[in-house]
């Protein structure tokens, strides 16, 4: 669906040139939710800005839906923007509209009468949950509600493709998590294209399919959700999947463990799709002369399975205890030994 060849944006500033965004080689495919993460300064505002042209680039080419967008007059760029559309971090609503008249915006953009207007704008409001406040101006919503607007607003003309310019960014936790999953419920319905920029893994790990890392203006690392995890590759990616895997407080409660053991040994598992599923403390403690004492976990969902980490102390003479972590390798389960106590 979208093919990015060579891709670079070079600003000029009165301090000199930046270059945003280096050298990008990108495919994503039809129908896939992509996540792109950094920090800032990354260069992901200006990547996903030069999907839909707002930002054009030095080099390289952005082909959306087969159309190579660098080429395109500015009447069929129009056009083609109707299949790109765009939702951002702060909503970019019209204060003075209704939350009706804001999804019909894009509507009367486009040409299309009254009578239909207003059928397509009322099936949008039921589509992103935002029945019986029609009328309400953005100012009277929350924050969740004025990006359902932006989502409605987005999905008017029916689009090929979805940018999120970090959507979710502005909302609390616990509504981050409804956006998310309006996401993905249209993402399925409409069999959407969905391109997200975030510098939060939650977002990638709840949602994407596949992810692309940025750091200094090139992708480091890409892959499939599920992979990156189980073997990230860069500094940068793990510290990353650490924000998912790692509960704040895991460090602290390992370190004051560490003090607390004086035998065996603590040990990170990390499962990975189907294997989180599986009874393996209860295996090594039926196979094995050892006592086991969970000290933290947390799987989550992600889009292609479970994903999580569990610290476990295993006790106990130290061949069976070598016994039960070599049968946990054989398990293929990712071990990883935190301390030698
Ligand atoms: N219009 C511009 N003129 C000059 N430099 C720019 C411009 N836009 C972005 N840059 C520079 O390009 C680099 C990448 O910025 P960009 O906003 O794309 O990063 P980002 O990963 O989206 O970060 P953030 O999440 O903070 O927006 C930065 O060094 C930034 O200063």
């Amino acid at each position: 669906m979208i093919t990015l060849s060579s891709l670079k944006k070079i600003f000029n500033t009165k301090d000199g040139q930046v270059t945003a965004v280096n050298n990008i080689n990108l495919t994503i495919n039809k129908g896939e939710i992509y996540g792109i993460i950094g920090y800032s300064g990354a260069g992901k505002s200006t990547l996903i800005r030069m999907l839909n042209m707002l930002e054009r680039p030095s080099e390289g080419t952005v082909q959306v839906a087969g159309k190579n967008l660098s080429e395109l007059s500015k009447k069929d760029l129009r056009l083609a923007r109707q299949e790109i559309s765009m939702i951002f971090q702060h909503f970019n609503l019209l204060w003075s509209r209704t939350v009706r008249e804001n999804i019909a915006f894009p509507l009367e953009i486009a040409g299309v009468p009254k009578e239909k207007r207003k059928e397509r704008v009322e099936e949008l409001i039921k589509l992103v949950g935002l029945e019986g406040r029609g009328g309400s101006y953005p100012s009277q919503l929350s924050g969740g509600q004025k990006q359902r607007v932006g989502i409605a607003r987005a999905l008017a003309n029916n689009p090929k493709v979805l940018l999120c310019d970090e959507a979710t960014s502005a909302l609390d936790p616990k509504t981050t998590d409804s956006i998310l999953d309006l996401l993905v419920d249209i993402n399925q319905k409409l069999g959407l294209t969905i391109v997200l920029i975030t510098h939060e893994m939650h977002v990638i790990r709840k949602i994407c399919h596949r992810v692309a890392v940025m750091e200094n203006g090139s992708i480091v690392e890409e892959g499939p959700v599920l992979e990156v995890f189980r073997h990230p590759t860069q500094e940068m990616t793990k510290e990353f999947v650490k924000q998912v895997t790692e509960p704040e407080e895991t460090k602290e409660t390992i370190k004051h463990l560490l003090e607390e053991t004086k035998t065996g040994k603590i040990v990170q598992l990390t499962f990975v799709g189907g294997d989180a599923e599986k009874p393996l403390i209860s295996q090594l403690i039926r196979s094995f002369e050892v006592d086991i004492n969970i000290l933290q976990g947390k799987v989550s969902q992600t889009q292609n399975g479970p994903y999580g980490a569990l610290f476990i102390h295993i006790d106990g003479e130290v061949s069976e205890v070598e016994k039960a972590i070599n049968y946990i390798v054989g398990k293929q389960v990712n071990v990883e030994v935190i301390s030698n106590v």
